[in-house]
Formats: structure tokens, C-alpha cells, sequence
């Protein structure tokens, strides 16, 4: 079994007005096989949570620690930290163009595991997530997310994550912009790679809607760049009747601060 526990974490962004400070005191453990799901207010920094565990340069990290496995992976750059099992699903994936995706794919494969995957077997298993995810074969050969709709990016982000194979997932807004084919078919894939090596999720979302397809253990509430409150499923359909109006500072809205 793999953990990654997330202990009193503090990061910034240096923004035009200045530094500032987003992630304010985080702390959580996944366990593998685990799913769980943050929900919290726009801008409360769920993203920035998403983007300072997988190492994006804009966050700089001022306290706290990330175990995986009892591995500081705050000290690993981007790439060790997805060759120790850690994978972000992007909630705006970026266009690479001029790299095919098969290229891409076999490419990370290859640097993740240590080693190239044999052709044949690779051919295999790319053919066979594609058609799970019912992506057309002829997306293998476009350039990364070059041109592909909001959805078609989604199901792209999820085929990494079946073939990477990562410990760990963070799916930042996986479900959003997806229509109800799409959020089944993406949720099959998650749930897929995680029947098969029993991945632990990280599951940022706004909708209740995906949790009926990727059913967490776990709800946690994120605000103001923390968790306040952690309970089971029910949290979820709480929230989504109520809204986040008793997280936020006295004197503002959810849709003040939207
Ligand atoms: N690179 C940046 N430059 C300036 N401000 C930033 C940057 N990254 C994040 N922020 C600010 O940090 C706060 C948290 O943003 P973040 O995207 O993490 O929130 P979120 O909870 O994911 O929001 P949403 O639910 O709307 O996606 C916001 O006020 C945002 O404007």
C-alpha cells in the first residue's frame, strides 16, 4: 500500500500586486485505493493545491512536507515526482503542437517506468485504452491537445493516467465541460486504472454529479487555502443543496466571490 500524506502546507504566488499567500496550513493523507473528493468555493485554491504537489514553478512552497511513501517529494522536480507515482489530470490541459500523441504518451511511459515499453505490447494497450475511452484512433497520431474540444481533452488527460499507471491522481475539474456520455466514459476510465493498481484519487470538483460515477470514501471542504471540514459522501449532496455560504468570511457569498 502507497501514501501520501500532505503536512501544514504553505505556498505563495508571486502575482502583479505582489506575493501572495494561497495554500494556508493543508493537511491530508491518501491512502492507495482511497478516493477523495475537495469541493470548496472558486478561488479558494484547489488548483493551486493540484499545481504545488505536482511542482509548478509559480508555487513556491514556504512550509510543510509531502510524504509519498515517506519520500519528500518537495524536494523532486516535476518529473520525480511523476516517476514516484504522482499524476495531475490538468483542468485547462495545454496544447503541445507538433508533438504527436502516441509520441507524447510512449515518451512519458518510457521516462516514468524507467524503461521503453515493447512495441507490440505498447501498440496493444494504447489501441485498447483509446477504445475504452472511445477516442478515435487518429487522435494518436494529433498533436497534443492541439485543436481537441474541451471534452476530447478531458478524455486525453484520463488515457494518460491509464497508461502511466501512476500511485497517485489528482484530477483537477476532470468532470467539467464533459457531457453525460463523456463524464460516464471518463469516470469508467478512472475507475479503470484504479480496479487495476489501486490508485489513490485526489478528486477536485464543483459537481456532485461525477461522484455518482467516482463514488469517494472521503469529502473534504476547502477554503480560504485549507481544509474546514472532512465527513463521508453525504457532505457532498450537503453541499450541494447548501452551497459554501457557512465556510466563507461573515459578510460575503459563494456568488459575491465567484
Ligand atoms: N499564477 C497566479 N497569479 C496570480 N494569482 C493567482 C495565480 N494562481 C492562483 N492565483 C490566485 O489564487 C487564488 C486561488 O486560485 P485557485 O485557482 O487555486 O483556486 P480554485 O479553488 O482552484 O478556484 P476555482 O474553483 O475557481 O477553479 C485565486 O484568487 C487566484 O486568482
Amino acid at each position: 500500500m502507497s501514501t501520501i500524506e500532505i503536512k501544514d502546507l504553505y505556498a505563495s504566488v508571486e502575482t502583479k500586486e505582489g506575493r501572495k499567500q494561497i495554500l494556508k496550513g493543508v493537511n491530508l493523507t491518501i491512502n492507495s485505493n482511497e478516493t477523495h473528493a475537495i469541493m470548496g468555493p472558486n478561488g479558494s485554491g484547489k488548483s493551486t493545491l493540484a499545481y504545488t504537489l505536482a511542482g509548478h514553478p509559480k508555487y513556491e512552497v514556504d512550509s510543510g512536507e509531502v510524504l509519498l511513501d515517506g519520500r519528500d517529494i518537495l524536494k523532486m522536480t516535476p518529473d520525480e515526482r511523476a516517476q514516484a507515482g504522482l499524476f495531475l489530470a490538468m483542468q485547462y490541459p495545454v496544447e503541445v503542437p507538433g508533438v504527436p500523441m502516441t509520441n507524447f504518451l510512449r515518451t512519458a511511459k518510457t521516462a516514468v517506468d524507467g524503461q521503453a515499453p515493447a512495441i507490440r505490447q505498447w501498440s496493444k494497450e494504447l489501441s485498447a485504452a483509446m477504445k475504452n475511452l472511445k477516442m478515435d484512433p487518429k487522435f494518436a497520431s494529433r498533436s497534443v491537445n492541439e485543436g481537441f474540444s474541451g471534452g476530447e481533452k478531458k478524455r486525453a488527460e484520463v488515457l494518460q493516467l491509464e497508461i502511466l499507471k501512476p500511485k497517485f491522481a489528482i484530477l483537477d475539474e476532470t468532470d467539467s465541460g464533459l457531457d453525460v456520455d463523456a463524464l460516464r466514459i471518463v469516470s469508467e476510465g478512472v475507475n479503470r486504472a484504479k480496479a487495476s493498481t489501486g490508485l489513490g484519487i485526489m478528486m477536485v470538483t464543483h459537481y456532485t454529479r461525477i461522484l455518482k460515477y467516482i463514488k469517494p470514501d472521503i469529502v473534504h471542504v476547502f477554503a480560504d487555502g485549507h481544509i474546514v471540514e472532512t465527513a463521508g459522501p453525504e457532505l457532498a449532496d450537503y453541499l450541494e443543496e447548501n452551497g459554501y455560504d457557512k465556510y466563507l468570511p461573515e459578510g460575503t457569498t459563494e456568488s459575491a466571490q465567484a
